[in-house]
């Protein structure tokens, strides 16, 4: 039988040092039990220090892997990640919208945690109008989050409208990523808005370390490794956090400032308390 193994595709850049981008992505699909098919948007350079070299692809090879993959490959959900402009997200947009790959996880990436711009501001207009209403589920960081929906957040309330104004733009579910840097902080909490209205907090532990290159990427990678097996949204949601929050609380020692989070732990932890 062809094709029956569930695969997932990230459509992302490659990060050289292996912790974020298209790698953790891959790593996340490939502990979640999911084979994963990559489209590469752009490499950087980079380590746990910064990102210190960046390469867009050209849009005629972009075409050429979606291509590919369309012919031979059964996707079944796929992931957005560094798009880093205007061209190549509406290069992204045409190819998903021809191709029929399932479900799309947007994750916008604007800026990493060493502070290294991923997407030129002049492609955030492109984002919220070409890429939003493609997005199944939307997946911002806090500061994106305040890029995309052109406001300020001070308050759970003002997450809450920002939200709205994200899903208004056409994303259908959105998990809008709290603040990780304020001080004595002992939780962290996103807020979850889904397609049919519903809406909740999800709350883990904080963890103070400097081991979280990818936790996003990987977030978001994971949502779409268990759509593209066929679990439904909010568990779908539920469990990345879960996976992403093991990840980050048993750190491995890679690198000397953000290094990666830890797959492994995560990969090997039970989530059947989930639903
Ligand atoms: N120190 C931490 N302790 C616990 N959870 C964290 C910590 N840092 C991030 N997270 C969680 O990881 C998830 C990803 O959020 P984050 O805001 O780091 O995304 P991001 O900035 O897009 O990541 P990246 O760009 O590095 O991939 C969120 O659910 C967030 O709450
Ligand atoms: C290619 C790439 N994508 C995303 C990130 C961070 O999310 C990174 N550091 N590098």
């Amino acid at each position: 039988m062809t094709n029956t193994f569930p695969q997932a595709l990230t459509i992302a850049g490659s990060d050289s040092d292996g912790s974020a981008g298209m790698q953790a992505d891959l790593h996340t699909f490939f502990a979640r039990g999911v084979y994963g098919a990559s489209v590469i948007t752009a490499c950087v350079a980079g380590n746990s220090y910064g990102i210190h070299a960046s390469v867009p692809m050209p849009t005629d090879f972009i075409d050429q892997e979606f291509a590919d993959l369309a012919a031979d490959y059964h996707i079944r959900a796929a992931k957005t990640g560094m798009l880093a402009d205007s061209e190549l997200i509406n290069d992204v947009v045409k190819n998903y919208q021809q191709a029929d790959f399932g479900p799309l996880v947007v994750d916008p990436v604007i800026m990493t945690k060493h502070g290294n711009q991923l997407l030129e501001e002049s492609a955030f207009q492109t984002l919220r109008t070409q890429l939003l209403p493609l997005a199944t589920v939307l997946t911002p960081n806090f500061f994106e989050v305040e890029k995309i929906a052109e406001t300020t957040i001070k308050s759970d309330d003002d997450m809450v409208a920002a939200a709205h104004r994200m899903q208004q733009m056409g994303a259908k579910n959105i998990i809008a990523k709290g603040s990780h840097a304020l001080p004595d902080q002992t939780m962290v909490r996103d807020f979850v808005l889904l397609e049919n209205g519903d809406s909740f907090w999800l709350s883990q532990p904080y963890h103070a370390t400097d081991r979280v290159n990818g936790t996003g990427d990987s977030l978001s990678a994971c949502i779409t490794a268990e759509l593209a097996k066929g679990t439904p949204m909010r568990q779908a949601i539920t469990l990345a956090k879960a996976f992403v929050n093991t990840a980050i609380g048993q750190p491995i020692e890679v690198g000397h400032k953000f290094g990666p989070i830890n797959h492994w732990a995560a990969q090997n932890r039970d989530y059947d308390d989930i639903r």
